[in-house]
């Protein structure tokens, strides 16, 4: 697995996934969840306050999940929510629904995310589509103040998977769990510096079937 993908390309793999082949979206949800979790823990970063930043698109839902998996194991985390959840994706409203039913704390205090130890950089993944502004622009620049860990999901929020390019402002990670196939963005020279360690994660989205494989 040591081929990069553009943005088009893991959209359509997903897509392929999910409507062809008939595998949930949730299920690749979670088992992108349950690998940067896996990555956390043998990484070893300090869980003592994780704050998990997620908007409210499917990168958004990977965080909420993780959230919840660590949560389940006894770990001190909260969401900072980002955007408006009424408007979130059909799997991220899900998993918002998910931790509310697990009682993980929300919190609206940057103060929160500045005193974590370790950040989930769950903001954007391969949807970004433009500049990075406002309220989002303000937690990446509270997330790169910080003297905590960061872990981002799929692509540091603020840089284009294709071109690597920073759109106006992005998360500087440690390391970053990136789905499927390593994006081409994060091969170039600033999002090599963006993304830190690349772990990528087997989600059960392939180029190719394996059809034959199986036969
Ligand atoms: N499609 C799937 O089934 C899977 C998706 N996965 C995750 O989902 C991500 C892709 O999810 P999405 O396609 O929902 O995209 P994202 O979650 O990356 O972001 C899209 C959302 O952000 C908004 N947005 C884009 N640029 C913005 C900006 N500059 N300022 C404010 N809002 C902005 C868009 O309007 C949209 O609501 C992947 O990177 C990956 O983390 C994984 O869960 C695996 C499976
Ligand atoms: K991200």
């Amino acid at each position: 697995m040591s081929k990069a993908i553009t943005i088009a390309q893991a959209q359509r793999y997903d897509a392929h996934t999910i409507n062809d082949i008939g595998i949930p979206s949730m299920v690749l949800m979670e088992r992108a969840a349950l690998a940067t979790f896996n990555n956390l823990l043998n990484d070893d970063y300090d869980l003592t306050r994780v704050v998990v930043v997620a908007a409210t698109g499917n990168n958004g839902g990977d965080g909420i999940a993780v959230a919840r998996l660590l949560k389940i194991r006894g770990i001190n985390v909260s969401i900072y929510l980002l955007g408006n959840p009424d408007k979130a994706s059909e799997q991220t409203q899900q998993q918002l629904k998910i931790a509310r039913y697990y009682q993980i704390p929300f919190t609206t205090e940057l103060n929160d995310v500045i005193n974590a130890t370790t950040i989930i950089d769950a903001i954007f993944g391969v949807g970004l589509s433009r500049e990075v502004t406002g309220d989002f622009a303000a937690a990446i620049n509270a997330i790169n103040a910080t003297d905590a860990s960061t872990v981002a999901i799929d692509v540091p929020s603020g840089i284009n998977a294709d071109t690597g390019a920073t759109l106006g402002v992005a998360v500087v990670a440690d390391s970053t769990t990136t789905m499927a196939y390593n994006k081409i963005g994060l091969l170039t020279v600033n999002g090599k510096h963006h993304a830190g360690t690349v772990h990528i994660a087997d989600i059960g989205v392939y180029a190719q079937d394996h059809v034959e494989s199986i036969k």
